[in-house]
């Protein structure tokens, strides 16, 4: 048995390189959420499509208001969705409605709440000066104009834009599939009580959100024992649809540990990294699949994720930038670290008063309601064993990206 460790950094470049860039596809826009556009995207049509009205009112000629209040005949009515039958002639108007063509021969609209409102003829109150509330086609985007450039992280204001070009569909690397499988002849299912021994099994249901928050899609595969036949029957169906095949649990030094059997000497290599939580690590290629074999202590499965898997599934999906932020901030209590690791330890971070992060219980790695009322991973170096109150540390916010 060896005692040398891996580096944090060299393990997390290991597993960055077994995910490779994901396929370009056509994603419906409705889809895209959270991906990451592939291509420049060019507008064919203009925004606006053509000049239209900003208000409901009247469009009419400003010459014609130039002393008020005047009369106007009003010869057409048109609703948004519908274009006037004819120009509009010297001395009339058109009732109109926001986001309606302004017609050919109107140069203004004047707003309804400045005239009498009339239908057949209207009496107006106030002048326009030419151009009041008209919306000129192209004022917002040119045809040919590049909207969005490859590579932007597509949000909701993204996806509006496309919609409102006319896009469909959008050029854009797809999710990554994982398969998630959680190991432990111990892990039971919700709704049986306890058999003495068992646990709820909750790595899985962790693994596969954090999965989906990262961007990616999971399949969970929960409850397999550590029975290194039964693992593999469980991973053979599935492994040619995955990109990557993330497991919890059997990896470290004891008698069962199925996960590290089913791989030894199959491309996984096991390894422990100079980190705490999260030491025992493995990863490979399996199959010619990225696999990704955490521990089981479920904050050490958590930990590692961030650490290790999430920023490969960003790359993978094309994001620049990987990593969560981080913020500088100061300890409110003191803690210490195992030396020769870089710890991670949960905190819960407010920047509005004064950018305090405070450590959430200890550094046990089974102390998941912790985990859970935290907001931020608190980085104590490898060097450093014991850190003051009023410190200051960086933290790794865990819901930004
Ligand atoms: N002799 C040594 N023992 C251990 C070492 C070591 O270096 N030498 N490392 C410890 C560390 S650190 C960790 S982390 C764990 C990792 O162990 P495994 O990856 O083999 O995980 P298991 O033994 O299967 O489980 C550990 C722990 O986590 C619970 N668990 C597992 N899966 C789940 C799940 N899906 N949901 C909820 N809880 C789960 C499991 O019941 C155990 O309590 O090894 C240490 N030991
Ligand atoms: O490294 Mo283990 O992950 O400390 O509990
Ligand atoms: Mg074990």
């Amino acid at each position: 048995m060896s005692d040398t460790l891996t580096r944090v950094a060299d393990h997390k470049a290991h597993v960055a390189g077994l995910v490779g860039a994901m396929p370009v596809v056509e994603s419906p826009v409705a889809d895209c959420l959270g991906l990451v556009l592939a291509e420049d995207l060019v507008a064919t049509v203009p925004l606006p499509p053509f000049d239209n009205s900003a208000m409901d009112g009247y469009a009419v000629r400003a010459a014609d208001l130039a002393s008020v209040p005047v009369r106007l005949p009003v010869v057409e009515d048109i609703p948004a969705g519908r274009a006037a039958s004819a120009p509009l002639a010297a001395g009339t108007a058109h009732r109109i409605m926001t986001g309606a063509p302004v017609p050919v021969g109107a140069d203004a609209v004047v707003q309804v709440e400045w005239t009498d409102g009339g239908t057949a003829v209207v009496r107006v109150d106030r002048p326009v000066v030419a151009g009041q509330n008209v919306r000129r086609m192209a004022d917002d985007v040119a045809v040919g104009t590049t909207v969005l450039r490859a590579g932007v992280a597509l949000g909701p204001a993204q996806l509006g834009l496309a919609a409102a070009l006319g896009f469909g569909s959008l050029p854009v690397r797809r999710r990554p599939r994982v398969l998630v499988l959680s190991t432990g002849s111990e892990l039971v299912g919700p709704g049986v009580p306890l058999e003495p021994g068992q646990i709820y099994e909750s790595n899985g249901v962790m693994l596969a959100a954090a999965v989906r928050e990262a961007g990616g899609e999971a399949e969970l595969l929960r409850f397999v024992p550590d029975d290194v036949e039964r693992f593999h029957a469980a991973i053979a169906p599935r492994l040619a649809s995955v990109d990557l095949l993330l497991t919890s649990g059997g990896v470290s030094a004891g008698a069962y540990e199925v996960v590290k059997d089913a791989f030894t000497g199959r491309g996984v290599e096991f390894t422990k990294v100079a980190m705490q939580p999260g030491g025992p690590q493995g990863a490979g290629r399996y199959q010619g699949v990225a696999v990704a074999t955490l521990p089981g202590n479920p904050v050490s499965a958590q930990v590692s994720f961030e650490v290790f898997v999430r920023p490969a599934l960003r790359a993978a999906m094309g994001f620049s930038r990987v990593e969560r932020p981080t913020a500088a901030a100061r300890l409110s209590a003191p803690i210490t670290s195992p030396a020769g690791r870089t710890q991670f330890r949960r905190g819960a971070y407010d920047p509005a008063s004064g950018r305090v992060v405070t450590p959430v219980g200890g550094p046990g790695s089974h102390l998941l309601s912790a985990l859970a009322v935290s907001n931020c991973l608190i980085e104590v170096p490898e060097e450093v064993t014991e850190l003051a109150a009023g410190t200051e540390v960086a933290v790794r916010l865990l819901h930004g990206e």
